[in-house]
């Protein structure tokens, strides 16, 4: 499902990252650990399709995303991918369904109702469809960030620092859910975090990808 291989990124100015070795074994997902600026970010956006490697393999639900082109990755992403990133990015101007439905129409697809309702209400958001973003607490929109991560079924879900400005309650609220919900729609979940709480909480659970002290090139 995620495979590195000599996985290398170099910043036009700035470090050239190398990646250890990995290959995901049947588990249901994995954190990415390091401290600030050993990569991480670097190595989700590569999982993501947003970044080209400079070197290596990678293969993520069965595609080489080192092999593929600009045009061909961001298909992949669209198909197999779901992203909550650490800034939810939410429509402020538009309700909580709205904003499910959003991702659709940015598309260029037929909204799929049926899809948004049931997310809604997997994720206990139906009485809070019609609120807009700033009517929402912290935990009520990362849960509809991650109901819009969800939207299109993906077979790998993404989350950058989940925890990274939530006090311990909310931590755990949110790493459960996140777990939850990848189990419940089939998705193999990536997190990275250099968040002590979420080692405690899910290190037994999930395998560790930790990244080491950056490389510069010679
Ligand atoms: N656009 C860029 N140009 C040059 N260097 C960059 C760029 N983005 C990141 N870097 C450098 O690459 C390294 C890895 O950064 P990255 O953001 O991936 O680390 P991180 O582990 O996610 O850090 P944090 O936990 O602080 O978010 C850092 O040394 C950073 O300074």
């Amino acid at each position: 499902m995620i495979e590195l291989q000599g996985l290398h990124y170099r910043y036009a100015q700035g470090p050239n990252l190398h990646f250890p070795d990995f290959q995901l074994g049947p588990a249901p997902g994995v954190l990415l650990r390091g401290a600030s600026g050993s990569g991480k970010s670097t190595l989700l956006a590569l999982m993501a399709g947003l970044l080209s490697a400079t070197g290596g393999v990678l293969r993520m639900a069965g595609s080489d995303l080192s092999a593929m082109n600009p045009r061909q990755r961001d298909a992949w992403r669209g198909a197999n991918l779901g992203f909550v990133p650490q800034r939810l990015h939410l429509s402020a101007a538009l309700s909580v369904r709205d904003n499910l439905c959003l991702p659709y129409l940015a598309a260029g697809l037929a909204v799929d109702g049926a899809r948004v309702e049931e997310l809604l209400s997997t994720l206990g958001l139906q009485s809070l469809a019609a609120r807009r973003p700033h009517q929402l607490s912290q935990g009520q929109a990362q849960r509809v960030a991650l109901a819009r991560a969800l939207l299109r079924r993906p077979r790998l879900l993404l989350a950058d620092e989940p925890t990274a400005s939530l006090d311990d309650d909310h931590a755990a609220a949110t790493l459960d859910l996140l777990q939850q919900a990848a189990a419940q729609h089939g998705a193999v979940l990536v997190l990275a975090t250099h968040d002590s709480r979420v080692m405690q909480r899910l290190g037994a659970v999930l395998p560790s990808l930790s990244l080491a002290k950056l490389e510069y090139a010679p």
